[in-house]
């Protein structure tokens, strides 16, 4: 039965300063750094196939240090921006506390958490989902239904799109979904690639 790994990357520089950062390639904070290592060691005993992470620094290196953890550097990694984070359009770089206060809580939580409002000059949930899913599918799925072991470094949208998918989760559900840092998320599927089981480990 295949496997695979979600891990949303560790703490960024800008998650510590609480801005919305989209696609803005910024790195990992050292808090984040020390997250991606206790992933590694949280992930030990686990043997992976393949890898595969989006276009943004901040997940590629949680990958590589995931990976140094596990002395498993030589497995095959993809590297695609269709698993980025949602793009943020005119918010990248504000302070979320302030623009909150300018437009009000319930519509910052609208703009992070609903499925298809789209952020000004942004990317919705849905947007995100519509390059997200046929990546998925065609690329990550194959292997799965093949009985390997699959990690994926990604976003907090990114992988809200992905998990969104695998839990058939509704519109409403996905309000309520968040995907914490450097906390890797382990599915199991059946041998058509249905997912049995997830837990965070
Ligand atoms: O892009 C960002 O700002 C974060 O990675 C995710 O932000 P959010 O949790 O506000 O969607």
């Amino acid at each position: 039965m295949g496997m695979a790994v979600l891990i949303r990357h560790g703490e960024s520089q800008w998650n510590l300063e609480n801005r919305f950062t989209g696609w803005v390639d910024v790195p990992l904070s050292p808090r984040g750094e020390e997250e991606a290592k206790k992933a590694g060691a949280k992930l030990k005993g686990y043997r992976f196939d393949v890898a595969f992470v989006s276009a943004l620094k901040r997940a590629q290196d949680t990958l590589a240090i995931v990976l140094r953890e596990l002395n498993q550097t030589d497995i095959p990694t993809y590297q695609d921006q269709a698993l980025n984070e949602r793009h943020y359009g005119d918010l990248q770089g504000l302070n979320k506390a302030e623009t909150a206060q300018k437009f009000g809580e319930q519509q910052v939580k609208i703009w992070r958490r609903s499925f298809d409002i789209k952020p000004p000059g942004g990317e919705s949930l849905k947007d995100t989902a519509e390059r997200v899913l046929p990546y998925y599918e065609a690329n990550i799925k194959p292997h799965i239904v093949a009985g390997r072991s699959v990690i994926i470094a990604a976003h907090g949208n990114s992988l809200r799109a992905l998990v969104m998918h695998l839990d058939r989760l509704t519109p409403e559900q996905v309000l309520e979904l968040n995907i914490p840092t450097g906390a890797p998320l382990l599915y199991e599927f059946d041998s058509a690639g249905v997912p049995l089981a997830h837990r965070y480990l």
